[in-house]
């Protein structure tokens, strides 16, 4: 009965193009399967053609929030479970160009002689969501086959590893839509919905964000977002500006979600995305009340929770992002757009100089870096790429006052208005008034 389940839940995924992201700098190996035996190439040979043994695990299941806690669940398991002989590799089975196909999971290399890798996916297994291959070779060829940990696979039919062509988009950034960027307020509060039996705090973060929803902002003073890295200095400056500008200070995300944002944080993207882009939706009813008094600087606003969310969810190298112009780098609809938006940035030296003096342990925190690195470029980049309101990119590496007055240079020209905190002491005024013009 298991078995045929299995069997019916993996038929569904043979039909689909597989990637292993096999090696990080490269494009993913492609391949799909077929009933005729068939030659590998040089590329897939690497894989495929040693004598470890390889699985490829897929998580699939009707309920988003289950196949998102499960993939998870898997991901830590395999990291702490399998030993040090076995490569584990993202992978995931999808239908080119088609949003939301994408089945996710993981292949394994096991290089080791003994069956701990087995018992591990013995016990993986058991979960109605995962469905495991194994993949043999002979001679030249190599097929895949429903792995079961009893060998009762006389039903399985021999499905042969035929390498494919390089699909155009990444197959990470399928799913992206709903699952990591939410386009409107309500897709972000349905999956908190959905959540409220597994995370209480789900109701408490809802019943905020009923309490505060968006009001209109009409012509009002001018809202300033400043984005960036960690430690480029968006701290120093919003501060700053606030004196500055007489300025109100807000952030997303809000104040009031601060006692929950560690609990989501430790939450599969799913959730955490839903979490963060409700948070902008708060900062925005903020927004939209305190632009009516005074100009409002935000501290990360919907930047930085569309580029981290992209770079987190597309796997691999820059190169896999969504390439420039996609829907998926376009603001909200529904979500209030500021004024101006600058994105902060500095070397990763001058970034790493100025964690070290934050405090954080040289060690640890330069080792992150490094692996990091990939992530970083990819976080940049995708800043870079989003639309209306696209960012304006500003040198932080000067010192904190010169990077003030080149921001408060870059305000006077984009919003007209008069900056007076670096001015000669005598010319000061508090000249920052409402803009008669819509916004
Ligand atoms: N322009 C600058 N030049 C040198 N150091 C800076 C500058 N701006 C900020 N710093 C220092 O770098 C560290 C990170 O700055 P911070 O404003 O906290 O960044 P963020 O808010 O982006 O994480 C702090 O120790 C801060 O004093
Ligand atoms: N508006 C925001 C702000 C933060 N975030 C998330 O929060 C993380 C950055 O938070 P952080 O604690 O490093 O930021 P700082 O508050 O230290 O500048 C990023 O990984 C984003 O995933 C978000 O998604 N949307």
């Amino acid at each position: 009965m298991m078995l045929k389940r299995a069997m019916f839940r993996c038929g569904q995924l043979c039909s689909r193009v597989f990637a292993v992201e096999f090696d990080l700098r490269t494009e993913p190996l492609y391949f799909t399967l077929s009933s005729t035996p068939q030659e590998l190439h040089q590329a897939h040979q690497q894989l495929f053609g040693g004598d470890e043994k390889l699985f490829s695990l897929h998580v699939h299941s009707d309920s988003r929030t289950e196949k998102a806690r499960t993939h998870a669940e898997i991901k830590h398991k395999l990291s702490v479970a399998l030993s040090r002989d076995c490569d584990v590799f993202e992978a995931s089975a999808f239908i080119p160009d088609v949003k939301n196909s994408v089945v996710k999971g993981f292949f394994i290399r096991d290089k080791s002689t003994t069956s701990l890798s087995e018992d591990v996916l013995k016990t993986l297994q058991q979960s109605k969501s995962v469905c495991v291959f194994s993949y043999k070779r002979e001679g030249q060829y190599c097929w895949q086959e429903l792995w079961s940990p009893v060998n009762q696979v006389e039903e399985s039919v021999r499905q042969y590893v035929t390498p494919a062509a390089a699909a155009e988009r990444h197959p990470s950034t399928l799913n992206i839509t709903s699952s990591d960027v939410y386009y409107c307020m309500n897709d972000a509060y349905e999956v908190l919905r959905e959540c409220t039996d597994i995370i209480p705090e789900s109701k408490e973060v809802l019943k905020l964000v009923n309490e505060q929803l968006e009001t209109s902002r009409g012509d009002a003073f001018p809202v300033i977002v400043i984005e960036g890295l960690d430690a480029t200095g968006k701290t120093t400056l919003t501060e700053a500006l606030r004196e500055s500008l007489n300025a109100t200070l807000l952030k997303s995300p809000p104040q009031c979600l601060a006692p929950f944002r560690q609990r989501f944080d430790s939450e599969p993207p799913l959730i955490r995305r839903a979490f963060y882009a409700l948070g902008n939706y708060i900062t925005a009813a903020h927004i939209g009340k305190e632009s009516l008094r005074a100009p409002v600087i935000v501290d990360r606003y919907w930047h930085s929770t569309a580029a981290y969310a992209i770079a987190t969810a597309v796997g691999g190298r820059v190169e896999n992002l969504p390439k420039p112009g996609s829907e998926l780098y376009q603001w909200p609809e529904d979500l209030l757009q500021p004024n101006l938006v600058l994105l902060l940035t500095v070397s990763p030296e001058e970034r790493l100089r100025r964690l070290r003096d934050r405090g954080q342990d040289k060690t640890v925190e330069e080792a992150e870096l490094e692996i990091n690195q990939l992530f970083r470029l990819k976080v940049e980049e995708a800043y870079k790429r989003i639309q209306n309101p696209a960012c304006i990119i500003v040198d932080a590496s000067p010192s904190p006052r010169e990077v003030l007055q080149q921001v408060e240079h870059l305000i006077r020209n984009k919003c007209h208005l008069k900056t007076t905190s670096s001015l000669p002491d005598e010319t000061r005024s508090h000249a920052i008034s409402p803009h008669t013009t819509r916004w």
